[in-house]
């Protein structure tokens, strides 16, 4: 698979001539009165996706400049690659297959996939694990004296199971209580366990990897409190979602369900992670949720690059960090239900592009990944939008805004939907008070995805969408979007001080560890 990095192609050199040239001094304003046809051009459909990038600082020249970059470095072959099933995750020699996760059994193999009999195995498989863990979840919903769920996970294992559940609220019809409970401070599970009892509650226990410190220390505490309550069913109260099913049974866990090495934790939400969300929704909304995803993989497959909504936004997000030089981008979800959205994004980019090296491990010479960020709107208007407004940083915004309430309160909805068109629409256009507290330079860009309805599968859709812009971006830099050896260094670090706070011993810490050792033992 031929992969050039972004910054040796042609294309690159005559980005940044542009940039000089146009990019610049780019005005979105003058641009919308310059072309009536500036909404039309720049924007488009993909599955449950309206996708208005026309509030960018893009003009047709820079966006053909950058169609050409993805042809030069190969993003295409590298799609390709990734749903052919080859070991793109070389840093840990794995393929990258979260797509097969929503594949339908009946599809018909893609061309790319067709010679694999690997692919036809592990789809079976995929298909096998989804109809027991579908069932369970029925079982799960069906049974009247379970009342509470308690998910125990963290990261990939807790961010797109909670960030669904919230978003999917209109459709939870299971009764029970979801809970989420990832981080290792106590805090978190000891406020939970007064509102259980153990005869009703299933706790799962979601770890890829099932030796997550974080998950393990939460699970062995909810176990010891389900035994220390009178609880003794662990078939029945406990289940595990995990690669490494002979941890769980070692645990004392029989209820199992598996998953595979190629599903990286952050693009695990479709696999049996994701039976929190098949628990609230039951099983023919877990199934719709797929297949919006799946249906945005079809897009994102073979839709032609010009209007490819995954290659276009990705190109946009090079554009941003590498030409213009804008270092954070900020979610705006227009929905309350979409509060944890943010949250999942951040790990889905972050802890995929936020690398230094490229894939052969050869430092970057130019900015990677964004920082990602967010809140809710309009909560986030009365918090810092001002510094979006009137800050001395650009910072493109993405708003996410949807058509249909599913309540019926008089007044909140188009009051919801005038905002967001406000706001990206200030962003744009500014207001006069030269040099003035009350001057908004405007010229602010925005990306705006609209869905009608928030449902199971535009919800799909709109995470695979996400998933599939990550890994242009991270392709364009050539960096390896799949790996996280980012977050290795201080998992061991913390191993190593966790018993000098008992032992007091700072042999060989720094002068500012030992100091904070030495204070916490006061
Ligand atoms: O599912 P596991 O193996 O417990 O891992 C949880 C999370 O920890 C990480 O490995 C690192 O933070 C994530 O990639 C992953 O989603």
């Amino acid at each position: 698979m031929a992969r050039t990095r972004c910054d040796r192609t042609p294309a690159w050199g005559a980005l940044q001539a542009a940039y000089k040239a146009s990019g610049q001094a780019f005005d979105l304003r003058n641009a919308f009165a310059a072309d009536a046809q500036r909404f039309a051009t720049f924007s488009q459909e993909a599955p449950y996706v309206f996708a208005d990038l026309s509030k960018n600082r893009l003009d047709a020249q820079t966006q053909g400049l950058l169609f050409d970059l993805a042809r030069q470095s190969g993003v295409l072959e590298h799609r390709d690659a990734m749903f052919a099933g080859e070991k793109i995750n070389a840093t840990e020699g794995r393929e990258v297959l979260h797509t097969l996760l929503r594949k339908p059994a009946s599809a018909p193999t893609n061309t790319a996939q067709a010679a694999s009999t690997f692919i036809a195995d592990e789809l079976a498989k995929v298909h096998s694990t989804l109809d027991a863990m579908l069932a369970y979840a029925e079982i799960v919903r069906a049974d009247g004296a379970i009342t509470d769920v308690v998910n125990i996970g963290i990261g990939g294992s807790d961010l797109g199971p909670q960030m669904a559940v919230l978003a999917l609220d209109a459709f939870a019809t299971s009764g029970k209580r979801m809970h989420f409970v990832s981080n290792v401070d106590g805090h978190e599970l000891a406020a939970k366990l007064p509102q259980l009892k153990p005869e009703s509650t299933v706790f799962l226990i979601a770890s890829k990897t099932f030796t997550t410190i974080e998950t393990m220390t939460n699970a062995a505490s909810a176990k010891a409190w389900f035994e220390s309550q009178g609880g003794s069913d662990i078939a029945r109260h406990f289940a595990a979602l995990t690669t490494n099913v002979a941890a769980a049974n070692a645990f004392g866990i029989t209820t199992t369900f598996g998953f595979w090495d190629w599903v990286g934790g952050r693009y695990s939400m479709w696999s049996a992670i994701g039976l929190p969300i098949a628990i609230a929704i039951g099983a023919a909304c877990f199934r719709d949720l797929l297949a919006g995803a799946h249906a945005m993989d079809e897009h994102f497959r073979t839709a032609p690059l010009e209007s490819n909504l995954p290659v276009r936004l990705g190109l946009l997000d090079v554009w941003y960090r590498n030409f213009h030089g804008f270092s954070s981008r900020s979610i705006a979800p227009y929905h309350s239900a979409l509060r944890r959205l943010p949250a999942y994004l951040q790990q889905l980019e972050m802890e995929s592009n936020g690398k230094r090296v490229d894939a052969a491990g050869e430092a970057l010479p130019f900015d990677s990944c964004p920082v990602l960020w967010g809140e809710p709107g309009t909560n986030g208007q009365h918090a810092y939008f001002q510094m979006l407004h009137q800050g001395t940083e650009v910072v493109p915004v993405e708003f996410i805004a949807v058509k249909k309430a599913r309540h019926d309160l008089k007044g909140h909805h188009p009051m919801l939907l005038a905002n967001v068109l406000a706001q990206a629409q200030a962003l744009m256009v500014g207001k006069s008070d030269i040099g003035g507290h009350k001057h908004f330079t405007g010229n602010r860009p925005s990306t705006f995805l609209l869905l009608d309805d928030l449902t199971p599968a535009s919800l799909g859709a709109l995470i695979a969408l996400q998933e599939h812009r990550v890994f242009v971006s991270g392709s364009l830099w050539g960096i390896n979007s799949f790996d996280q050896w980012g977050v290795e260094l201080g998992k061991v670090l913390a191993k190593d001080i966790e018993p000098r706070l008992a032992s007091g011993d700072a042999t060989g810490l720094d002068g500012s560890t030992a100091g904070l050792l030495a204070r916490l033992r006061a």
